[in-house]
Parts: structure tokens; C-alpha cells; sequence
């Protein structure tokens, strides 16, 4: 199985650049003030002009206003929306426009494949769930993994899925080959905000060099 991968954090046009170069899928900016990725809506529209094609851009939200989507959408172009705070099904739905939903498994309410099935009925199209670990206090890039078990028992479609949460090269091994699309941020850092362009380039080929032994 090939393995999609997404970045998410970047903020400088390295970055951006190499990523496009080691056939990386696609990237994500993270417009959520709070985070140590944080880029603001200039920063993003400016970025946005380093992105070449296939590489698709995913813009990282947390709790916006419909005047904040709405703006994001028309002025940074976004090829996706990921909803990653506690919009409703009904706030990303209203926009029309391909999303992400993340789902924080492990959150209140979020722990049991029964309770992840009925969250996410409430997104009907989503094209992607991207199922990522729950920390309390913070909404996402924290590291942490969470048990892949739970996602077994869901029965839906995997092309669905993104995986995310704490994936770095020493346990990538464990989504790969079973999962179609991974993400990770943290795992390919020197610091919160500032990607490792040494740790982007040994992940991707590490990723490459096991997808060509599986098909050998
Ligand atoms: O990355 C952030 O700072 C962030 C802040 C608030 C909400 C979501 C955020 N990131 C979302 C992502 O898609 C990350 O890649 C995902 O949480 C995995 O991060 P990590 O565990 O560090 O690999």
C-alpha cells in the first residue's frame, strides 16, 4: 500500500519547498492563534504562493467564526479545511467546501468505537477523518499517540482515514502498510514551529525505502 503523507506546521518557504521536493502530499498551515505554529492570515496568503502543484494545501482551524472560514477560503484558497476544535457538523458542513474533520480520540465522549461512530455520522462529508490523540488542554501537534485498536473496530471505509498523533521514524513502522494516509507535525521538528529539514528528509526516506521493499 502506497502511504500518503501530510505535514502539518510549516511556516517557512524551506520547508515548503522541500517537502514539495521529497513528493510529500500535502501540508498544513496552522491558522489557530494559540498554537506555537501559528501563522496569521498574511503569513498564509504569502506562503501560499510557494505551494506547487500535486503537493495540496490543508488549512488547520480551531473554533473559527463563519466570517473567518469564509475569508480563508477566498483570500488563501485552501484545497482543504481541516476542523480540528469542536465545530458541529452542521458548522463545516455549511461551507461547501472539502474538509477534514479531526477526531480526538480519547476525549470526553470520544473513547469508545460506538461513541467515535456516532461523532462522526455527524459529518457526513467529511472527505477525511483524521483521528489524532487527545490532550487535554491543548487541541493538537502534542506528540502523544493514541491506541490504534479502537480504530478496528469502527468498520468504515480506511481510504477515509488519516492517521496523526505522535508518528515520527521510530514508530511509523506500526501505521504503515495498514493505513493509507498519515500525518504528523512534532515528529519532524527541531523545535514547536520550526521543522527539522534533516528529520523531513530521513522520514520520507524511510517511507520510501519501506514502501519498495513491500513490493518487492
Ligand atoms: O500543530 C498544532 O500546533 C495544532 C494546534 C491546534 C490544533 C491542531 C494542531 N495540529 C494539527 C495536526 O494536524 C497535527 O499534525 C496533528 O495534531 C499531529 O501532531 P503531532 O502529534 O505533533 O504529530
Amino acid at each position: 500500500m502506497q502511504t500518503k503523507v501530510k505535514m502539518c506546521g510549516l511556516r517557512r518557504v524551506e520547508e515548503i519547498q522541500l517537502a514539495h521536493t521529497l513528493g510529500v502530499d500535502a501540508i498544513g498551515f496552522v491558522l489557530y492563534p494559540a498554537s506555537k505554529r501559528a501563522l496569521s492570515l498574511d503569513e498564509a496568503i504569502a506562503l501560499r504562493s510557494s505551494i506547487a502543484t500535486p503537493m495540496q494545501l490543508v488549512v488547520l482551524v480551531v473554533n473559527p467564526s463563519v466570517d473567518e472560514v469564509n475569508e480563508i477560503i477566498r483570500r488563501v484558497k485552501p484545497d482543504i479545511i481541516q476542523f480540528h476544535g469542536d465545530e458541529s457538523g452542521e458548522f463545516c458542513e455549511q461551507f461547501a467546501y472539502p474538509y477534514w474533520r479531526a477526531v480526538r480520540v480519547g476525549a470526553p465522549e470520544l473513547c469508545t468505537a460506538d461513541e467515535l461512530k456516532h461523532y462522526m455520522a455527524q459529518y457526513p462529508n467529511a472527505q477525511k477523518f483524521l483521528f489524532d490523540a487527545y490532550s487535554s488542554g491543548h487541541y493538537g501537534g502534542s506528540g502523544i499517540r493514541f491506541d490504534l485498536g479502537i480504530l478496528d473496530a469502527l468498520e468504515l471505509d480506511v481510504q477515509r482515514y488519516i492517521i496523526a498523533g505522535g508518528i515520527n521514524i521510530s514508530n511509523v513502522d506500526e501505521v504503515l502498510g495498514k493505513y493509507p494516509f498519515i500525518d504528523l507535525s512534532s515528529g519532524i521538528e527541531e523545535e514547536a514551529g520550526i521543522k527539522s529539514l534533516t528529520k523531513m528528509r530521513d522520514f520520507m526516506a524511510y517511507i520510501h525505502a519501506q514502501t519498495t521493499d513491500n513490493t518487492v
